[in-house]
């Protein structure tokens, strides 16, 4: 009996990674509102208990969203879940074209790589590894994490993000570092991860650059994980399994308040956090002090940013925030975290200027249009942003430039 032969149209799998806070979420919910009419399957894989990410990631997408909760995908012991997570958005009744991964942000982009190329699924291909790079966080975060020169190493596509936060001689410094980083690799500039959504739908980096990511090359790599095969995927950061990963030195804390948080407090904890808490993010109930809003709240090294955005239509009103950091003090982080809701004491209830430190890292919301079509109209999407972010024009313009030595 002849075997079956694999279905004509494969989707292309593309692995979207990058340091913690670099902006791997926001390029995604950016793609999920430019999409126009390409169906988008996300698998966001969060690291923390809670899953801020999926939370985050516009629209919710239904059936389409599949969060694989808790720890980090590559450390699970096979490809076995992540298959069952493509089989069901690959079932032709999802009609999708792409499917991205979002890694988290302590994941290594070689394992995550592997398990897609390894995927049992003929519907699926893998599509390509992108790495998106804080441009104001870089050096910082190379000099603790000089593995991050591995990831760049076999991305396809570099998202240079966040070049609002650097001038034009480090835009160029880090664009001539990251050529040589990436050899290969086509580069790209972007602000809040306004990046051209063809080069994520009609692309197939990978298949075009045979030889910079061969399947073989990544099951024979000598460098594998150390651990593979030991965690059960549900490590929050501490599993030994993950020596040598990013992730290893890493722990989280969680911490969910069904009582609204006093701004006062909140800003006290959050100004006096320790330096290896380099991640915070989730979202705030203030409680009477603001009643309509909730805030994302987003802490990258020591940048601070508030986003309120009208509470979701019967949402629970309550605080999750997840912690990320190295050499942290979790108890400690939990016990000052659990000081911070309003308390029954009258005198304790917050008043309108309780407020006004919060806003301080409220930033404007200017009213502009997302990737313009083809005819110059802002894309429909733009029009129902999930999650308010700080607006800026799209600076990542496709170049198609490859980075020279590739
Ligand atoms: N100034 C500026 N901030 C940005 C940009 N892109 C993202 N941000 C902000 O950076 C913070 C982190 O962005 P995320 O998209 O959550 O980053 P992430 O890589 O998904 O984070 P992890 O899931 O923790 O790894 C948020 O406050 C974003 O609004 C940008 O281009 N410029």
């Amino acid at each position: 009996m002849s075997p079956v032969p694999p279905p004509s149209k494969q989707i292309p799998v593309i692995v979207l990674a990058g340091f913690l806070g670099s902006g791997k979420t926001t390029l995604l919910n950016h793609l999920l509102r430019a999409c126009r009419g390409t169906r988008i399957g996300a698998i966001v894989n969060d690291f923390g208990s809670i899953e801020i990410d999926a939370m985050t990631v516009a629209g919710q997408l239904g059936d389409s969203t599949v969060s694989l909760g808790n720890g980090c995908l590559c450390c699970a012991v096979d490809a076995s879940e992540l298959d069952v997570f493509l089989e069901k958005l690959a079932r032709p009744a999802a009609r999708l074209d792409v499917i991205v991964i979002e890694a988290s942000g302590l994941a290594e982009p070689r394992e995550l790589v592997r398990m897609v190329l390894a995927a049992a699924n003929e519907r699926v291909v893998y599509g390509g590894l992108v790495e998106v790079v804080d441009a104001a966080e870089f050096d910082a975060t190379r000099e603790r994490h000089p593995e991050i020169d591995r990831h760049l190493a076999i991305a396809d596509l570099v998202v240079l993000n966040k070049t609002d936060r650097v001038d034009g001689a480090a835009r160029a410094r880090l664009r001539s570092a990251l050529a040589a980083l990436a050899p290969g690799a086509a580069a790209v500039e972007s602000v809040y991860g306004r990046v051209d959504p063809e080069l994520f739908f009609d692309r197939r980096p990978a298949g075009e650059r045979v030889g910079q990511l061969a399947f073989d090359d990544l099951l024979t790599a000598d460098d594998a994980h150390p651990g593979a095969g030991t965690c059960d995927g549900s490590c929050t950061g501490s599993c030994d399994a993950g020596a040598g990963h990013p992730h290893a030195s890493y722990d989280s804390v969680a911490f969910t308040a069904g009582r609204p948080l006093h701004p006062r407090r909140l800003l006290d904890f959050l100004d006096s956090r320790p330096e290896g808490l380099y991640r915070i993010k989730g979202f705030v109930d203030f409680g009477a002090a603001d009643p309509r809003n909730r805030y994302a709240v987003h802490a990258v090294g020591r940048f601070l940013r508030f986003l309120p955005e009208p509470w979701p239509a019967g949402a629970e009103r309550r605080t999750d925030l997840v912690l990320i950091g190295s050499g942290i003090d979790a108890p400690a982080l939990r016990t000052a975290l659990d000081r911070t809701p309003v308390t029954d004491d009258p005198a304790d209830l917050p008043d309108e200027r309780s407020m006004w430190g919060v806003l301080r890292y409220v930033a404007d919301v200017p009213d502009v249009p997302d990737v313009p079509d083809a005819s110059g109209a802002p894309g429909p999407a733009a029009a129902e942003p999930a999650m308010a972010e700080p607006a800026a024009e799209w600076t990542g313009e496709w170049t198609g430039e490859t980075v020279p030595g590739g």
